[in-house]
Formats: structure tokens, sequence, C-alpha cells
């Protein structure tokens, strides 16, 4: 039981995934991804260095979805480097994905270079959502930093790469960042990270604790955010770039809306969060469910194929 599908030479024996940050930052998290039904997996955010990351309380869940500002908790890249490595060794046939990123510009462009070095033989994704320079916003919503960090990164960078990308909601931002990745050897982007700042109350408090009880937001109140976005790339981009689109999964109709805007995998948080990893199961049997009463024998005969009223 899987619906199998592919991003460049890389096959995956099912489309769906965890998305970076649930249930990926340790290496017993992994293991249950692994033994899933997932057709691969993704680690949490890796810096240089471990991070302990914000006080706790700092994920909940509420109604329509959930809010977090864990602040990269990891356990730094050599850790994920081995993980991977022993995950590889046992499944040789198997990719896996290695989430990063830092800091500071500089930063970005050192842990870059580790990967690099090492022997790591999977996809890698840069998360854009984070903070630069204070006071600027988050990288992938300063144009020219996203353009000058890919233009240094692919100058010494030959693995497979991604960027994650937080939510865009005027289409001159979509025209302006897909401007920018298409100038890239990108080998995918996955769309969407957390919607950001976000706000929960229960009675009259915040429900986390980090940063006055700001935070992303993920779950079913952001999926027609995250499906547009899926979209809007899906439309713009070189189909040399594949999309992964991530953002409101919780039954096999959304992961069925997510292929119809253009994705090649799905990714799963929140519903991942709440559920645990049986949750690929069930989101597979019921992708396939929709597909046999469709006559879609495979994913390529509905990706992308999303209609629009003539
Ligand atoms: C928000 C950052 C801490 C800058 C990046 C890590 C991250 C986090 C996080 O670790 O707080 N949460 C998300 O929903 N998405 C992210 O990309």
């Amino acid at each position: 039981m899987a619906v199998p599908s592919q991003i460049h030479h890389f096959h995956f024996s099912n489309c769906l995934m965890n998305a970076s940050g649930v249930s990926c930052e340790r290496k017993e998290e992994l293991a249950a991804l692994d033994d899933s039904a997932a057709g691969t997996f993704i680690t949490k955010t890796a810096t240089l260095e471990a991070r302990e990351g914000n006080p706790q309380p700092r994920v909940e869940t509420f109604a329509l979805g959930s809010i977090n500002s864990s602040g990269l908790p990891n356990q730094g890249l050599p850790y994920y480097l081995q993980a991977l490595a022993d995950f590889q060794a046992a499944k040789p046939d198997k990719t896996y994905f290695l989430s990063v990123t830092e800091l500071e510009e500089e930063k970005i462009y050192k842990i870059l270079e580790e990967v690099e070095a090492s022997d790591f033989k999977g996809l890698v994704e840069l998360n854009l959502s984070c903070p630069n320079v204070i006071g600027k916003p988050q990288i992938a919503y300063d144009f020219e930093t996203t353009d000058r960090i890919l233009k240094r990164v692919f100058s010494f960078f030959t693995k497979s790469l991604g960027v994650k990308l937080p939510p865009f909601f005027d289409p001159s931002h979509f025209d302006q960042m897909a401007d920018i990745l298409n100038a890239y050897p990108l080998a995918y982007v996955n769309c969407i990270n957390s919607v950001g700042n976000g706000l929960v109350i229960h009675d009259e408090q915040v429900v986390i604790k980090p940063k006055q009880g700001f935070g992303g937001i993920g779950g079913e109140t952001i999926k027609e955010t995250a499906l547009a976005n899926v979209h809007a790339f899906y439309q713009r981009l070189r189909p040399e770039i594949a999309i992964i689109g991530t953002g409101g999964v919780c039954d096999g109709r959304d992961v069925f809306e997510h292929i119809l805007c253009g994705a090649s995998m799905v990714g799963v948080g929140t519903t991942l969060y709440e559920e645990g990893e049986g949750c690929f199961a069930s989101l597979t049997e019921e992708l396939e469910a929709i597909m046999k009463e469709k006559g879609y024998q495979s994913i390529e005969d509905f990706r992308g194929k999303l209609k629009y009223m003539d």
C-alpha cells in the first residue's frame, strides 16, 4: 500500500513524508519515521552546534491546528550526519532529507560547506525561514538576501539542494521569489513552512511561553494558504524544480489536493504531531481510494492538473 513518487533521479516508495521539525529531532524519532509507511523522512533543521531551543511550553495544538516557537532545538549537524549514514547503510536504496540552516549568513555557508564535505547522499533542504539580521525580516522575505545566499551557495555546493519557504500572500512576491529561484539549479522548493507569528489564546492567556505567545501556525487552518503557495510556484518555476507540498494535510483528500496543485512529495506536520507515524498509512489508504475512484493509476496522471473555471 503506497503511492510512489520521485524528485529528479531520487525515487520514493511513497509520496508522503514528515514536515521538518515534527517527530524528527532524535534518532529514535527518525527510526520510527523510517519504519512507517512514509516514503522518506527529513530531519529537524540542524545548526552547526546543538541547540536547546526555547522554554516550554513551546508547541501546542488548538481546534484547527498547532502553534510553535520551538527555537530550533536540534542535536547539531554531526549528530544528523552520523544518523543519516547509519540509516543509509541499513537501507542503501532509500533516499533521505537533511534540513539545515544557521542564524547568521556566514554560518549558513559554513554549515553547507560541512554538508558538501560529508558523505551524505540524499537531498539537503536549506530552511530560509530563519531570521538573519535583527530588525530585518526572515531570509525568504528579503529577496536580495535570498538571491545573494543562493548565488554563493551554488558557487560551491554540488549535492541536491532544495529550499523551505514560508508562505507568500501577494502575486508580486510569488513573481519575485520565482524569478530568483529559477536562476539556480535547485532540486525542489518545499512550500510552506508554518504561517509566521500567529497568536493562540486560551481563556485570557497565550498558550506558549516564548515570544509572548507568538508562534508559527500549522495544521488544518493553513491548508488553503499552503495549496496556493504550492500552485503559485508550480505555475512559475522551471519544471526541473520539483515542489514538496507541506501544510494542512489532515486526510487523503488534502494529499490529493497538494498533488493536484503540483506537489511531487507531500509533507505532514501537525497531523503527525497529533496522530503519530501511523498517520502515513491512513493517509496513503485514503489517497489510494480517491485515486481508484477517479481512475488515476499514478501521481503523474493528476499532478499539477488543477482545473480552472474557463
Ligand atoms: C523559526 C526558526 C526558529 C527561525 C526556524 C525553525 C522553525 C521552527 C522552530 O524551530 O521554532 N518552527 C517552525 O514552525 N518552522 C521553522 O522553520
